[in-house]
């Protein structure tokens, strides 16, 4: 079960139980063993699922719940809580300082990406303006030098290995020395990977580890290692001293519940996860947004930050003023469709999107959902520029959309459909209509601005009414300190 499938599982299971009239101990039993199953065949180990089914049992005691409380919202903020907790350590890894020298090593099995993965987090650093540098200390697998040279001569980011030298610890210091002299801030040591979990690659790790002294040693897991990842990540973490993972792969097939059992392995929270081959495609990770997402229901913070880091700084304002005022234009439709292909992986993005991500692009098929798109493109531009610039659907008169068909050379049904979409769109951004967007770095400005009429605003209705309204949005937003930003993630605000 891919993690999408997990989330899907997982909502379903609450919308069943929100669906039942009263809720008592069979329908909450009911809902915890529907979310058990989907964990366990998601791979997260046995022992943290039954932890969390009992820890949500305790959470929500039915008969001691006064009459008048929100039962069903208790239920679900527990689960997503427990989920939150199971992928929290609870301390957060080193974090290294831009200007300041950190040696950050990598370790794990082969082919679980790890050399991919520390040219992405490289390349990552990079882009905002840090000096990395690369160190190639695996000497067992032949041809794993000339990757990392490649990949760092791709992104230019200086490198340094051996085609003769076969000790991977006098390469990996010399490298650290070299780049340390090279005032580098970020020095990266990739390390051999073996098949297998065994002896000679444990050891070999203690020693690069111990005579480049790493200030951070980050295990990158594949995702789809399945029931093995918590013994696998135990086993790195009792050779060297892992503080952080980086899970790898989560664009795949795999069953992605693995991350969950490594930070518990591990006891060291998950800081980025990959999500393709493609240099770029490697995402910070934070576990609220993370089990949002996880559960359908959205991330803003995180597609604010993706609008900052997808839409050309030059076009940021615009979009974002146009956007507060409610005016969603088929014009913004199209650029956003543009950038958004630009981006390469646009599942990344549609799933922080609210109402763009379940319709207009079902996860796991992504492939289909931007042939769509490029579709409903080329039916735009055989509109007008009053047509596009304009919020007025009653331009879209019938010649019009025969005439946008034939133009384009697509049905009419077709041109009806994009024009569906973007009603869909509009009518879901028009609910932010007066929202103060933030500016780049200042996302707690976001739960600042935005109080308990905008989030009832783009709350689902069904959730609002659960909630008590926009008075007991207000309430709940006291409860927790007004912090609108953190209450977004965990209702999952604006995706309806
Ligand atoms: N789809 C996808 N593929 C990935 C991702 N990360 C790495 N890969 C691919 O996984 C394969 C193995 O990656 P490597 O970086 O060579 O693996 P490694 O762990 O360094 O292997 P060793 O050096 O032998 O230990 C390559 O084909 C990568 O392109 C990812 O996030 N998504």
């Amino acid at each position: 079960m891919v993690l999408a499938q997990l989330g899907g599982s997982i909502s379903r299971a609450i919308q069943q139980m929100s669906n039942a009239t009263i809720i008592d101990e069979k329908v909450l039993n009911e809902c915890l063993n529907e979310i058990t199953r989907a964990l366990l065949q998601s791979d997260v180990q046995f022992k943290l699922v039954r932890d969390m089914q009992t820890n949500i049992k305790k959470i929500v005691n039915l008969d001691d719940l006064a009459a008048g409380h929100n039962k069903r919202r208790i239920i679900q903020q527990a689960i997503f809580n427990e989920l939150c907790k199971m992928l929290d350590p609870g301390k957060p890894s080193f974090t290294p300082k831009k200007g300041k020298t950190s040696v950050i090593m990598f370790v794990g099995l082969q082919g679980s990406g790890k050399t991919t993965t520390c040219t992405k987090y490289a390349y990552y650093h990079q882009k905002k303006g840090w000096k990395p540098a690369l160190v190639c200390a695996d000497t067992f697998r032949a041809g794993a030098f000339d990757q990392l040279k490649q990949n760092a001569t791709k992104a230019k980011i200086p490198f340094y290995g051996s085609y003769t030298e076969s000790d991977p610890v006098r390469i990996a210091v010399e490298g650290v020395d070299r780049f340390k002299k090279e005032n580098c801030d970020l020095i990266i040591v990739d390390t051999s990977g073996r098949h297998k979990q065994e002896a000679a690659l444990f050891e070999e790790m203690r020693q690069v580890s111990e005579a480049t002294k790493p200030d951070l040693v980050i295990f990158v897991m594949d995702s789809s290692i399945g029931q093995a990842a918590f013994d696998q990540a135990q086993a790195f973490k009792q050779s060297v001293a892992v503080g952080a993972v980086i899970v790898t792969k989560m664009d795949g097939h795999a069953k992605g519940g693995g991350a969950l059992s490594a930070v518990a392995a591990t006891k060291s929270p998950v800081i980025f996860i990959g999500t393709g081959e493609h240099m770029d495609e490697f995402e910070v990770f934070d576990v609220k947004p993370f089990v949002s997402r996880l559960l359908g229901m959205g991330d803003w913070s995180g597609f604010m930050d993706k609008i900052h880091e997808v839409v050309p700084m030059d076009q940021q304002p615009e979009l974002l003023q146009k956007l507060s005022e409610g005016n969603f234009t088929l014009r913004i439709m199209y650029e956003q469709f543009q950038n958004i292909l630009k981006m390469g992986p646009i599942g990344q993005v549609f799933s922080m999107l609210p109402g763009f991500s379940s319709e207009l692009m079902p996860k796991g098929r992504e492939k289909e959902s931007q042939a769509k798109i490029k579709r409903y493109m080329t039916m735009m531009d055989s509109m007008t520029n009053e047509e596009l610039d304009s919020s007025n659907p009653k331009l879209m008169t019938d010649s019009r959309i025969m005439r946008i068909a034939r133009g384009s050379g697509r049905q009419v049904g077709e041109v009806m459909e994009m024009l569906e979409e973007y009603k869909r769109l509009a009518k879901i951004w028009s609910k932010l209509k007066g929202l103060k967007i933030p500016k780049k770095g200042e996302m707690s400005a976001l739960s600042r601005n935005m109080n308990a009429q905008h989030m009832s605003k783009v709350l689902p209705q069904q959730m609002l009414k659960q909630i008590g309204g926009v008075g007991g949005l207000q309430n709940l937003m006291k409860q927790m300190g007004g912090n609108a930003k953190d209450m977004m993630g965990m209702l999952g605000g604006g995706d309806r």
